[in-house]
């Protein structure tokens, strides 16, 4: 092919942290995930610019690392991707080493590692706005020297530099038309290491000048938020008032969704004749499968909101890497890898980036560990099941003086997520597997204040997840829902409510018997067995089920319906068997891909079935013990 009208390709590459996301996103407009604290990005993801020359640049950005001797699966695509040893790809005709200006020193040597592939490189010293601001002295043209790679300053966060960068891109390839496949390196021996070492050092000595307005605040914040105390009272204090909040401050906005869909229902009524054979049925599928289903679930974006606006600020502060340092004592002594945080705190938004998030763990053992409990942590497709339930049966009272019932019951049971999370592992490592967990490192982060558009823009993708949820994966099954439990239409002369007769009537009531000993109903099974595809189906499946069953109660809320229908051990089994159950397809998919096995997928799938029931069973007696059957 003309190496003229072929793009480009160039490659991001340096260590984790150092901005490499959020050049890629200013370079191709792209919207790619951003935050501070290392292991963000595990994939490689390709994005397209157009250089002023009208040259098509492929951009890739790539999982942060320190070297190119890669240990981890992240690590390795970054350097199968440098030495064009992916699938069906050759080496990029461009490598853009991306350094933290403020953080030289260890990017050195992965740079040096760098220039021995042999490619063209461009050196962009990223966070330069930082480097500025602490009075730190760069000499560029000796550092550009030294190295012998041009060298741009960048700060891709306000799209600095982003020309220049693109211009120095084009400059750097232009001779170099070879069309060669492989990048050369082969890992260097220990006395290499040491050489590369010394040359780093002698860089930095001769080219940068420590700032003269270093950056104390950090550590002077980490002095309080790392103590190993009180900074672990601090995390503990930071999550009740997120569950407060979550409570608290969504029930307007929620009562606000809420009154839509009533008035949509009840303009729907007004306008669809209820005459004639097909009319009725048109304005139940309307009524009870869509509005009562997927508007049951789409009613707790507010709290989906305000959990994420807590997560996503933290993240961006740059906590959630001192929440690991803060964590990793628990974790290890439950044998869970340092490194296995991040993994376990993605899966608080989704078990599915969670699993994926796990890449970054290079030992296999410590990943399968991670990757078993990840499924644990509370997703946010159990909120819906969560909210509804408390809803319906813990009262909405003040405790001690301050706290929310309603918001301390969802903190418990994130905590049972968590707490069986560290037990289950710990009985992973105590059967299947022992030795010592591997001491962790993670750079922490330097605090940022964290930015007004990536915040926005993180939080709108998450809603976003969430609707398009309702409409692709809740509203199809809704509508079979409201089928299944509609048709076929009872005998002449039945007696009972006709939903008994339809086909969702008869599975529920052919399955009760197994599920009745942890005091499910007929209706709940029915709700669990489109509940695989998503948890959150299950609350949708609810609404449809009783609001098709009892007319009189048709726009009332289902908490109210569920208040009435459920005794209270029921609805607290009803909790603990969605603390536990996998009922998610898509994680277990992804388990299965990730692991490239059945096997565990399986084992997966039993023990977290195991525990749902053993779970649902003993809150379900002694709920009933207590007196709350
Ligand atoms: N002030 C400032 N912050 C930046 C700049 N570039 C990136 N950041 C911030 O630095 C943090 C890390 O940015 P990312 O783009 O996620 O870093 P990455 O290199 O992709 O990280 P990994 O994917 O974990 O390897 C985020 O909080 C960004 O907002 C910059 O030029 N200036
Ligand atoms: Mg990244």
């Amino acid at each position: 092919m003309d190496a003229l009208v072929r793009p480009l390709r160039v490659a991001l590459v340096g260590n984790p942290n150092s901005g490499k996301t959020a050049l890629f996103n200013a370079l191709t407009g792209a919207h790619q995930k951003v935050a501070n604290y290392a292991g963000v990005t595990v994939e490689r993801k390709e994005g397209r610019v157009q250089a002023r020359s009208g040259r098509s640049i492929a951009l890739l950005d790539l999982p942060g690392t320190y070297s190119l001797r890669a240990r981890s699966p992240d690590e390795e695509v970054t350097r199968d991707a440098v030495l064009g040893r992916l699938q069906g790809e050759v080496a990029p005709d461009v490598i853009v080493a991306v350094a933290d200006a403020t953080n030289l020193r260890l990017v050195l040597r992965l740079i040096l590692e760098l220039k021995a592939v042999g490619r063209p490189m461009v050196l962009a010293l990223n966070m330069f706005d930082i480097a500025e601001r602490q009075g730190l002295r760069i000499d560029l043209e000796r550092l550009s020297a030294s190295l012998g790679v041009p060298v741009i300053t960048t700060t891709a966060t306000r799209k600095r530099g982003i020309p220049e960068l693109v211009s120095a891109i084009e400059a750097a390839a232009a001779p170099a038309w070879s069309e060669s496949s492989e990048g050369q390196w082969t890992a260097p021996d220990a006395a290499a290491i040491r050489a590369a070492h010394g040359r780093a050092e002698r860089i930095m000595r001769d080219c940068v000048r420590p700032p003269e307005r270093p950056d104390t605040l950090t550590g002077r914040i980490d002095g309080v938020l790392l103590h190993p105390v009180g900074g672990l009272v601090i995390l503990l204090a930071l999550l009740f008032v997120m569950f407060q909040a979550v409570f608290a401050w969504a029930t307007p906005a929620m009562d606000g969704i809420e009154a839509v869909f009533g008035i949509v229902g009840a303009g729907v009524a007004s306008v669809v004749p209820d005459t004639g054979p097909v009319w009725p049925l048109v304005q139940s599928l309307i009524v009870d499968g869509l509005i009562a289903g997927v508007g049951g679930v789409l009613v707790f974006l507010p709290q989906i909101v305000i959990l994420f606006a807590f997560i996503i600020l933290l993240e961006d502060l740059g906590y959630m890497a001192r929440a690991a340092f803060l964590m990793d004592r628990i974790m290890g002594g439950a044998g869970l890898h340092g490194r296995a945080f991040i993994p376990l705190l993605s899966s608080f938004a989704c078990a599915i980036p969670g699993v994926m998030a796990a890449r970054v763990i290079d030992a296999k053992r410590d990943r399968l560990t991670t990757i078993m409990v990840a499924p644990l942590m509370t997703c946010s497709a159990r909120i819906p099941v969560y909210t509804l339930i408390i809803a319906a049966f813990i009262p909405q009272q003040t405790v001690w003086g301050f706290a929310n019932l309603q918001g301390l019951v969802m903190f418990g049971l994130y905590a049972a997520g968590i707490v069986s999370a560290l037990a289950v592992s710990f009985v992973i490592r105590k059967v299947l597997w022992r030795g010592a967990v591997e001491p962790f490192m993670m750079e922490l982060p330097a605090y940022k204040r964290p930015d007004a558009r990536n915040v926005l823009f993180n939080l709108w993708t998450r809603a976003r997840i969430f609707m398009e949820r309702a409409a692709r994966i809740i509203l199809p099954l809704m509508i079979l829902v409201w089928a299944a439990s509609t048709f076929p239409y009872p005998p002449e002369g039945a007696s009972g409510p006709a939903i008994d007769y339809s086909f969702a009537g008869m599975a529920g009531q052919a399955l009760e018997p197994l599920f009745a000993p942890i005091g499910f109903n007929w209706q709940m099974v029915v709700a669990l067995i489109p509940g695989m595809a998503a948890r959150e189906v299950a609350v949708a499946a609810l609404g449809t089920v009783y609001a098709i069953a009892d007319a009189e109660s048709a726009g009332s809320l289902l908490a109210t319906t569920l208040a009435a229908q459920w005794s209270l051990a029921t609805g607290l089994a009803f909790l603990a068997w969605y603390v536990f159950a996998p009922q998610c397809v898509a994680t277990l998919g992804v388990v299965k891909r990730e692991l490239n096995s059945w096997k565990w997928m399986w084992v997966m799938v039993v023990y977290m079935f195991a525990l749902a029931y053993l779970a649902a069973f003993v809150t379900y007696r002694v709920a009933v013990a207590l007196g709350g059957g």
